[in-house]
């Protein structure tokens, strides 16, 4: 997918206190710092988890007669979750977690073996630098949406839910920033965004299987540490606005995050990690997962292990956030392929049947003392291969234009519901940016499901072209559109051709909250 890879995709920061000294560090690697805690500093700090709170008992929601402490503000639909489904819903959760448990299936170590055409191919991809990506590319427009898309989920639901513009970063604590665990974080590209996160951001960890991939993200991080802190444009004057606040501690790994646990991660572990049992305790405050959940629907097993990995990693409360392929949009168009396909098959029936018919009627006009099946068969033209249905057999689904395109190499099903909901490969391809790749249907009706055996409650759910619609128009997002790159300064034209929004429409954006 295109995007996922630019580095000037900062934007802006919501709250003024963020607003920290600019100067830049002279040092080209991350330095640990002598001091404690001062705003003004840069220079990341290295991550130290005995500071870490012991965790918070989970805040009640507001008994009907008023006693419990207020609840919680919350985004969006969980807002309007009644308080007693809520707890309804909590215990639910536990229940199922408790069956989960029992029968999720055992991981085949066998299978634990990461998609090596995946791997390499990420490995592979070029590293082509800002301004290629900018004035050179024939996707820009879809590389800058698709970058704003994920700046926008970053920006509405990274921040804890009692987060204040502006309080935390005044506070001292450091257990008030944020601990963003990044799953695929590939070479890097959201590094930028995360450092202008409302809620400052104290710990970011990448991993990633493809390890040259790792490699280049750490090499991003060293550049932003050695500019002073400056990801992006920011670094540079060009969004500019502020400065971004001092630049977070950073840890890479590479990592197979579907086919194995990621507790063996020393990081992981610190921060805090669970293994499906409810109690609270310390952990990421969001996992983000940008354009690669998709890879862990292979089978079943990945899925699990992919969601217990999120789970795992997640403090109570936090978020779950990414963005993957529509299963709607791939569902909707494997469905018309199907139909027109049959259409064909039987319109082609059809003409052979009468041509049969007619080539049947000419024999047995030509020697009327033969048999019907003698006559009947009609003659073969040459190089004719004679298997029924044999050439529109081969055919499978296809589509796109001539940035994207989708194949499925084998059957698909005929309403477009994917079943069972694991292993429905296709292969992808973008211009630029990713070859004929491998990926999985992620229907989303099932992976919704099982999120829930995980504890993973569905806060948000939307179209790229949905969140564009909805969020164009918004104080901070929609000039941030314009810095981007999506649109012309002052509200102007779109930047983003029609062929490309169709592949941005390709993918939805998401918001799990781990309860
Ligand atoms: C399209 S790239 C997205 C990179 C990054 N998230 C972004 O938005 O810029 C998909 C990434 O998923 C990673 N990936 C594939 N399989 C994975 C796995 N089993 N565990 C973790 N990451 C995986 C790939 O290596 C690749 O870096």
């Amino acid at each position: 997918m295109a995007g996922y890879d630019d580095r000037d995709n900062s934007p802006p920061r919501r709250g003024k206190d963020q607003e920290a000294s600019s100067s830049a560090a002279s040092s080209s690697k991350p330095r640990p710092r002598q001091t404690d805690d001062n705003e003004n500093d840069e220079l990341p700090q290295p991550f130290d988890a005995k500071k870490l709170a012991p965790a918070k008992k989970r805040v009640r929601s507001p008994s009907p007669n008023g006693d419990a402490p207020p609840r919680q503000k919350r985004p969006g639909r969980r807002s309007r979750i009644t308080d007693a489904s809520r707890e309804q819903a909590r215990r639910a959760a536990e229940e199922r977690e408790r069956a989960t448990e029992q029968e999720a299936p055992a991981v085949d170590p066998r299978r634990n073996v990461i998609n090596d055409v995946v791997r390499a191919h990420y490995n592979a991809v070029p590293e082509r630098g800002r301004d290629w990506r900018k004035t050179d590319s024939r996707i820009k427009g879809l590389r800058s949406f698709n970058n704003w898309v994920k700046s926008c989920i970053i920006q509405k639901f990274s921040p804890d839910e009692d987060h204040t513009p502006g309080a935390l970063e005044r506070s001292t604590h450091s257990n008030k920033k944020l601990l963003v665990l990044d799953i695929g974080c590939g070479k890097g590209g959201d590094l930028g965004k995360w450092q202008q996160a409302p809620q400052q951001v104290e710990l970011y960890v990448g991993l990633d299987p493809a390890d040259v991939s790792i490699d280049q993200a750490r090499e991003r991080y060293r550049s932003m540490a050695s500019r002073g802190g400056h990801g992006g444009r920011g670094g540079r004057g060009g969004y500019g606005r502020r400065p971004p606040p001092r630049l977070f501690d950073a840890r890479f790994h590479t990592k197979d995050c579907f086919g194995e646990p990621i507790d063996d991660i020393d990081i992981v572990r610190e921060v805090g990690f669970t293994k499906g049992v409810i109690a609270e305790h310390r952990g990421f405050d969001v996992v983000s997962m940008m354009f690669c959940m998709h890879y862990a629907f292979e089978s079943k097993e990945k899925a699990c292990q992919m969601l217990q990995n999120v789970a795992g990693a997640l403090r109570k409360g936090g978020r779950f956030i990414g963005c993957i392929p529509s299963s709607d949009v791939i569902g909707s168009n494997v469905e018309k392929f199907n139909k027109e396909l049959q259409a064909k098959l039987e319109k082609k029936a059809k003409a052979k049947a009468e041509a049969a018919e007619g080539a049947a009627a000419a024999a047995a006009a030509e020697n009327p003392n033969k048999t019907g099946s003698d006559t009947a068969k009609p003659e073969q033209e040459d190089g004719e291969v004679e298997e029924e249905g044999e050439i529109e057999g081969e055919e499978t689904a296809q589509w796109g234009n001539d940035i994207y395109r989708v194949r499925f190499p084998g059957k698909t099903p005929e309403d477009g519901i994917f079943r069972p909901p694991y292993g429905w490969k296709y292969n992808f391809f973008l211009h630029e940016a990713v070859e004929e790749v491998p990926e999985y249907v992620v229907p989303w009706e099932a992976f919704r499901a099982l999120a829930e055996n995980y504890n993973l409650e569905l806060q948000y759910h939307k179209s790229f072209r949905d969140v564009w619609e909805t969020e164009k128009d918004d104080r901070e997002l929609g000039p941030l559109s314009e810095r981007m790159g999506v649109r012309e300064r002052h509200g102007g034209a779109l930047l983003v051709s029609p062929e490309e929004m169709e592949a941005a429409s390709f993918y939805v954006a998401f918001c799990f909250y781990r309860v």
